[in-house]
């Protein structure tokens, strides 16, 4: 078990914003070096709530896009779990069937914890566990090109699907919950996974938060 707190660094941001790529490409790029006991990787979206109780209907017709679709105190405690040294079991989320799988990813402890997700900062309680804040600044219509492409492939969506969630829910959301927290980002990131001097200036600062803790 290790005895440093470790470095939570949460990446946050529109909804296809380029978080994941962001986050995943320093993940990856750090893994050969870190190992798997030095780099983790989480996302916001595994802790929406179950709707197993629930019909598709009602699934569908949920705002996916507010905080109260997320299971944060569950998150929270998972983050607190890891910081004193414990596993967590972390849920499996299924954009078809808008709920949760019966498998859970076990998750131990590493000194760096990365974590992705759009509403990572509206909730105060989340917000002070982050170590290190960053936020994904990229203009909503280019958002919107990304999640038309992504959810009709990835996420087994239709056009008029997409487009109606996006002006009911998607495009009020972030302006009440996303954009106003935007101030609290350490740091404000243009160009998303794409930004290759923002890759390198966390990858080294996460290399220098490593080589302090030996
Ligand atoms: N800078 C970029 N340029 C081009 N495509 C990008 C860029 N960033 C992300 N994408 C693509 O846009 C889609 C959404 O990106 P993703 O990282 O999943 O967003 P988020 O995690 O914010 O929802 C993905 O298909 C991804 O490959
Ligand atoms: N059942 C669900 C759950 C979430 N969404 C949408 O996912 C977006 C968040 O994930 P990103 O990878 O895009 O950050 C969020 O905007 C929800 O609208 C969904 O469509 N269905």
């Amino acid at each position: 078990m290790q005895t440093n707190k470790p470095t939570i660094i949460a990446v946050t941001g529109a909804s296809a914003s380029g978080k994941s790529l962001f986050a995943q490409t320093i993940y990856d790029e750090l893994l050969p070096e870190l190992g798997s006991s030095g780099i983790a990787i989480m996302k916001e979206d595994s802790y929406y709530k179950s709707q197993s109780h629930l019909s598709m209907e009602e699934r569908i017709k949920t705002n996916y896009d507010h905080p109260s679709a997320f299971e944060h105190s569950l998150l929270s405690q998972h983050l607190t779990q890891l910081s004193v040294g414990e596993s967590v079991d972390i849920p499996t989320y299924c954009y078809k069937t808008h709920t949760r799988l019966e498998e859970t990813v076990h998750l131990t402890p590493t000194p760096i914890i990365l974590i992705e997700g759009i509403l990572l900062f509206a909730d105060k309680e989340l917000r002070d566990k982050f170590d290190i804040k960053i936020y994904i600044d990229t203009p909503l219509d280019i958002c919107l090109v990304r999640r038309i492409n992504r959810d009709t492939i990835e996420r087994s969506r239709s056009i008029a699907s997409i487009t109606e969630q996006y002006l009911t829910t998607v495009r009020p959301m972030y302006h009440q919950h996303i954009q106003p927290n935007k101030p609290f980002a350490d740091i404000v990131v243009t160009r998303g996974g794409k930004n290759r001097m923002a890759i390198e200036m966390l990858k080294a600062k996460i290399r220098q938060l490593m080589n302090s803790n030996l």
